[in-house]
């Protein structure tokens, strides 16, 4: 209790009616003022008004999220009480889900996030970058064949924006300081990038896919491509134009990516994986010339990408 109700500078009397100075913290840091008790032990200097305000502000919304947090925590515990009525599977948990990690096979190409793009955006971008990346691994972990799943050049600041996302050093992903050249023979290497000539028609086995890690809004067109033909690796693009019209840039998403290379390599046909992964607005649909036919990849061309360059 303070001796006055609002002035947080004065010193506490506590309920045996001594005064003390209150060691006021702000989380985990506490402010020294320089003056000692009579055991030498520091003093923390009380907040200013200014401090005390933002303190204060910043409780408020810790509290306020930690109530989201438990109704939303209500809300799912409601679906899936509803779901197991109704009878709808709802999938893995999270302890299938660990179980399921122990026990399944992965495919044996990897796709590597290279974080190499740090230095071109801004703390919005980069944390959209770390929010895909959370989806990549999310929608890896439920898959019955999963990749296997690299990020590259994880610097300081990568690690810095991850560390607000609690114990991901334990999740099922190889996080690497140095560069996918450091990592994979150089010949196993194909930077997916829309700007390739390439047209990849399927995966090849022990090769590692690079995604570039970046959210440029179209700022830095062809950046990955400039990339991967100056280090002189293999680059190709997706086959979009062959399976759907799109009525937006085919310059997709990191996560967007991801998840078509995962589902080509469960056995998805190439168009049903292109329909099922981008969404509405990016105005998806059948190619006339392919649609009827059979666009299962057994049927395709079998050389992983057309006009490789090297
Ligand atoms: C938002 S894009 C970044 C665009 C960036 N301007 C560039 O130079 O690649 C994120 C990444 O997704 C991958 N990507 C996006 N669209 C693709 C496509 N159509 N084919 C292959 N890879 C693609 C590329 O690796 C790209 O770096």
């Amino acid at each position: 209790m303070y001796s006055s109700n609002n002035s947080p500078r004065k010193e506490i009397i506590n309920e045996d009616n001594e005064v003390t100075f209150p060691q006021y913290t702000l989380f985990d840091i506490t402010i020294d003022s320089g003056l000692k008790d009579d055991e030498g032990n520091e003093l923390p200097r009380p907040f200013t008004k200014n401090q005390m305000r933002k303190w204060l502000k910043k409780v408020k919304w810790e509290n306020r999220k930690a109530e989201k947090r438990k109704a939303e925590k209500e809300r799912a515990k409601e679906r899936r009480r509803k779901a197991r009525e109704a009878n709808i599977d709802l999938g893995p948990n999270r302890k299938a889900l660990k179980k399921m990690k122990l026990e399944k096979q992965k495919k044996s190409i990897s796709i590597v996030i290279d974080l190499s793009f740090d230095h071109l955006m801004m703390e919005k971008d980069r944390f959209k970058v770390i929010k895909q990346i959370l989806r990549c691994y999310s929608i890896n972990r439920r898959s019955a064949t999963p990749i296997h799943f690299h990020i590259s050049s994880f610097g300081d600041r990568s690690k810095t924006d991850m560390s607000r996302h609690n114990g991901y050093e334990n999740w099922d992903i190889n996080f690497h300081e140095e560069s996918y050249l450091d990592v994979f023979p150089k010949d196993k290497i194909v930077y997916l990038t829309s700007e390739s000539e390439n047209v990849i028609e399927q995966f090849e086995d022990n090769t590692a896919y690079i995604i570039g890690g970046l959210v440029d809004h179209n700022q830095h067109k062809g950046l990955c491509h400039k990339k991967a033909v100056e280090h002189g690796i293999r680059h190709g693009q997706l086959p979009l134009d062959k399976y759907i019209n799109m009525k937006t840039r085919k310059v997709l998403t990191i996560d967007h990516v991801f998840e078509i290379v995962l589902r080509v390599c469960e056995g998805m046909p190439w168009q049903d994986a292109l329909l099922k992964v981008l969404p509405m607005r990016k105005g998806a649909h059948i190619c006339d010339d392919v649609s009827g036919s059979n666009s299962s990849i057994d049927t395709l061309d079998t050389t992983c990408i057309n006009e490789v360059t090297k």
